[in-house]
């Protein structure tokens, strides 16, 4: 690869530059350039009816300048303009805005299809860097403030003859960054001198990084110079629009806020031209998510994506920032882990969102918790009770947990892929719950010894391997009597190490669930659980389904032993 081919870009020098030491406190005035810029790059333009739709869609978020295209470049363009102006598209608050070269057939036939229009913004440009002056345009620096003034001038008588639009006029250096700075200011400043600002009647100066050449903080020196070398500052409104080719479209959107802009044109997850404009979803989501309002309406995420891709005929990458399918998930087990113990957390005390790993909390744009935390190999127990927890109602012990998330991840494991609630809720049911051979219950009756239910006598009945004993014993609760009749008849040690217990609200009927873990004679751990209508039950369920698991353990021992015996 040959990287001497290119040169690299002379940055501007600004050593007393302010900008880094400030920070974003409110929204920009926001102009959306989906139906101009965006639709400009799309293999297949929009055609009216999608523009329609796609507009009304850009005005209920709330955007109140709209650039709906170039009437000038053709029938679609040119009619979609009218019906907006026509049918009574237009909000009484919202301004449309059109984009037109310096030349006058262009500028009359845009204000031809203005014409009824309330409020408009007519968006003049021609190129200003060295590059295109030398190969497009063959112009000199003169020639191209000419190309300026002219089509500066036109747009304002035109203006003057349409007194029923309230006109605001939009200059920009096309391809700006390509721009030495101070011609890029010279340029602007003739414009401004032709339109005459005042604090009722600003202009727009919008400097775009047509492409992208130079990393995010050369953008906000460029644009922290134009602020201060643009005559009549404060009544200009400073404007940014970048693009992405090297991807730093929304940094460079943001730190050139920080260093002076008001307004921001950019689109919808930054459809435009090439790696597109800077991402407005983006842009306002990040200032959502620093407790400034946006200004712009993100609630519903989903019908977001599906005008995007039904309109542009492209689709929302999975790992696209706020809005791609991946973005609220974790896939490993300390990553599933942690969030299961934020949004536990945010249940309890919530002033402020704080969850780890997830930046925002996925409803308030319309997301739901569920698809949080996919199950596979690499998760942990975190994800695994978090699930059982959240769509079924189960509150695992801690231990026990491990116990679940290393059976279900070793599942998912095997089955080679991702699974679901579903399947992690039968896994668990088959591996842990009611478990019936070979030891079963079959009745049991509890007495009381003493008046508080301390020292409990139980009777059951129980069948182990095929066969059925009738038991009868006394201990400290009923678990603990029921185990330790057991012992005799399994040949086994068996220490209750912890039992819980809660109601179940998951399914048809309100059940109870009890969770088991036992330990041997060498210390080795066994859980399980029991589900009844009465507590007492489940728990003496559990017991069983925990000392089958012991058993089956036992067993699947002996006859490695014996393998390897006869090995
Ligand atoms: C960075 C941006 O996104 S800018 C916006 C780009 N968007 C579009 O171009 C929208 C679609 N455009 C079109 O449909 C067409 O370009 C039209 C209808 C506007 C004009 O069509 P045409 O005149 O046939 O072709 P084209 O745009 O290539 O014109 C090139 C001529 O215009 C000149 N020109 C280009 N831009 C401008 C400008 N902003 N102001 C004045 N002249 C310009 C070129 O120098 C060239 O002149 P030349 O013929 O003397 O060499
Ligand atoms: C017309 C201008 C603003 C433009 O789209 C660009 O420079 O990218």
């Amino acid at each position: 690869m040959n990287y001497k081919k290119y040169k690299g870009y002379e940055t501007i020098v600004l050593e007393d530059r302010i900008w880094p030491s400030r920070k974003i406190e409110k929204a920009p005035q926001w102009c959306s350039v989906d139906l101009r810029d965006g639709n400009q790059a799309l293999i297949t333009p929009m055609g009216l009816k999608q523009k329609l739709r796609f507009f009304e869609y850009l005005v209920k978020m709330g955007f109140k300048t709209i650039e709906i295209g170039f009437p000038a470049a053709s029938d679609t363009e040119y009619e979609f303009t009218r019906t907006l102006i026509e049918e009574g598209y237009i909000p009484e608050d919202v301004t449309i805005q059109v984009l037109t070269q310096s030349r006058i057939q262009i500028i009359n036939k845009t204000f031809e299809a203005l014409k009824g229009a309330k409020n408009a913004v007519v968006h003049l440009y021609n190129s200003t860097s060295t590059l295109q002056r030398e190969v497009v345009f063959r112009n000199t620096k003169e020639e191209t403030i000419e190309l300026a003034v002219f089509g500066a001038k036109a747009i304002k008588e035109l203006a003057q003859k349409n007194p029923e639009t309230n006109f605001t006029f939009e200059y920009s250096p096309e391809s700006f960054t390509g721009t030495e700075m101070d011609f890029a200011a010279e340029i602007c400043n003739s414009v401004i001198d032709v339109w005459e600002p005042t604090k009722d009647k600003k202009v727009i100066i919008n400097l775009p990084s047509t492409v992208e050449m130079a990393t995010p903080n050369t953008y906000a020196d460029q644009i922290e110079y134009m602020c201060r070398n643009l005559k009549s500052r404060e009544n200009v409104i400073v404007s940014l629009h970048a693009h992405n080719d090297r991807g730093t479209g929304v940094a460079a959107t943001e730190l050139g806020l920080m260093a002076g802009a008001d307004r921001v044109e950019g689109t919808l997850f930054g459809n435009g031209e090439r790696t597109g404009n800077a991402d407005i979803l983006n842009l306002g989501m990040n200032l959502y998510t620093q407790g400034i309002n946006p200004e712009l309406d993100f609630s519903d995420i989903n019908s977001m994506i599906e005008i995007y891709e039904e309109s542009t005929a492209m689709s929302v990458h999975p790992r696209h920032p706020y809005a791609g399918d991946l973005v609220f998930t974790a896939f490993s087990g300390s990553h599933q882990d942690a969030i299961k113990k934020g949004m536990a957390r945010m249940n309890k005390q919530a002033q402020y969102w704080e969850v780890p790993y997830l930046p925002l909390d996925p409803k308030d744009i319309g997301k739901s918790y569920e698809p949080i935390i996919p199950i596979n190999s690499q998760s942990g127990k975190g994800g695994v009770s978090f699930i059982l927890e959240q769509n079924y109602g189960l509150y695992i012990p801690k231990d026990f947990q491990k116990d679940a998330g290393r059976v279900i991840t070793a599942y998912s494991d095997k089955m080679q892929t991702e699974i679901s609630a579903e399947e992690i809720y039968e896994v668990f049911l088959n591996e842990y719950v009611d478990i019936r051979t070979p030891l079963q219950l079959n009745y049991h009756k509890t007495q009381s010894v003493d008046s508080d239910w301390d020292l409990v006598f139980i009777e059951a009945e129980i069948e182990y391997n095929m066969q059925k004993h009738y038991i009868q014993a006394e201990g400290n609760g009923v678990v603990s009597a029921f185990c330790n009749s057991l012992k005799e008849i399994i040949g086994m040690d068996i220490d209750i190490v912890d039992y819980r217990g809660h109601s179940m609200e998951y399914g048809t009927k309100a059940k109870a669930i009890s969770y088991i873990e036992l330990k041997n004679e060498t210390g080795e751990r066994f859980y399980g659980a029991g589900t009844s209508s009465s507590v007492g039950k489940s728990s003496l369920r559990a017991v069983v389904s925990a000392i089958n698991k012991m058993i089956s353990a036992q067993q699947i021992k002996d006859i490695d032993t014996e393998e390897e015996e006869i090995a």
